[in-house]
């Protein structure tokens, strides 16, 4: 299984590194376009293997796509992150055609690969990356969900003061601050439904506090947030690579789907091998179909800035 991650940042560094970790890829090539950047960062995580105890080589280059040939899964990373009191939409300018010519690039190199989006405004990214490539919706993935979802159940074990993994909980909607649409209603603790548990005002806070969780980060660092990104695109790397069929929220291109049409927003999917092999249609309140249709009105808006 060999896994491609372009851009050797925070993000890209830290998703390659939680793969090699989980030790169930041979090979991941970090890719970045500053000289010599990709290849000290491969080093560097190349020298904590007899460490943590992992197989994975992880090798690093500029620029070179020759080197990613023949990748089964690549992750985009590559793009610049948003500053204190931005919005991820206002990146769409310089990431839009970073994502463009990278994914390209991509293919050229590795024609069967399924691809990861990761690069902010992610949903619109995800998009442009479907209408520039043409490949099989199934192979395109966008990551934002699976990070949202666990940002919601680490503010509902905090309300709930309990330990996170008694929490489970779901975020689907656009990757923006007033897009995210965290699921109160569907959230448990061990079964039993949060909001026996929490007030409505308690949960609002938890609700409103999981949108804005990627701008209080942004703002304590400076810059955006890397670990748990990392960690949350090695878990979808994961489920593919090791054909899992667990349920993750994605942005995946919507035919009809919860009544939406040519957009990629995030919903719930089953990845396995063939990258997104279902979409799954859940009950929404009337509050929530509200709510998803505004999300999707708000990356409507910004897919409508890209130069298609
Ligand atoms: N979807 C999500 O949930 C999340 C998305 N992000 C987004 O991920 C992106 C990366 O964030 P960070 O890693 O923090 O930024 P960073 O600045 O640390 O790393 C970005 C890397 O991309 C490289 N790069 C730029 N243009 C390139 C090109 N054409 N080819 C190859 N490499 C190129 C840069 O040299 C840099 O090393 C940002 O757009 C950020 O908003 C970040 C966190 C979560
Ligand atoms: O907040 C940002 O700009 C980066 C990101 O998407 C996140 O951490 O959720």
């Amino acid at each position: 299984m060999k896994v491609t991650v372009v851009g050797a940042g925070a993000v890209g560094a830290s998703c390659a590194e939680y793969i090699a970790i989980k030790n169930f890829a041979s090979e991941v090539v970090l890719l970045d376009i500053k000289e010599g950047f990709a290849e000290g960062k491969a080093m560097d995580l190349m020298q904590t293997a007899s460490l943590n105890g992992f197989d994975t080589k992880i090798t690093g280059v500029t620029n070179d796509y020759a080197k990613t040939a023949d990748s089964d899964i690549c992750v985009i990373t590559s793009g610049i992150p948003r500053k204190p009191g931005m919005t991820r939409e206002e990146l769409i300018g310089i990431n839009a055609g970073i994502v463009k010519t990278v994914s390209s690039s991509l293919i050229q190199h590795s024609p069967n690969t399924i691809i990861i989006v990761v690069s902010n405004p992610m949903d619109t990214m995800t998009y442009l990356v479907h209408k520039t490539t043409n490949l099989p919706k199934n192979r395109i993935i966008g990551m934002g969900g699976a990070l949202d979802s666990a940002r919601f159940k680490y503010r509902l074990a905090e309300a709930l003061e309990a330990p996170i993994s008694d929490v489970d909980g779901m975020v689907i909607g656009g990757h923006s601050d007033k897009g995210m649409v965290p699921l109160t209603a569907h959230a448990t603790r061990n079964s039993v439904k949060v909001t026996e548990f929490l007030s409505d005002e308690r949960l609002n806070q938890v609700k409103e506090d999981t949108k804005v969780g990627g701008a209080t980060l942004t703002k304590l660092l400076g810059t955006s947030a890397w670990y748990a990104p990392g960690a949350a695109v090695s878990g979808l790397v994961q489920a593919i690579a090791c054909d899992q069929k667990k349920m993750y929220p994605c942005s995946a291109l919507l035919e009809g789907e919860y009544g939406l049409n040519d957009l990629s927003i995030g919903v719930p999917v089953i990845l396995g091998r063939n990258g997104i092999e279902k979409i799954v249609e859940i009950e929404l309140s009337d509050a929530e179909k509200a709510h998803l249709t505004e999300s999707a009105e708000g990356v409507k808006k910004t897919n409508g800035l890209l130069a298609l």
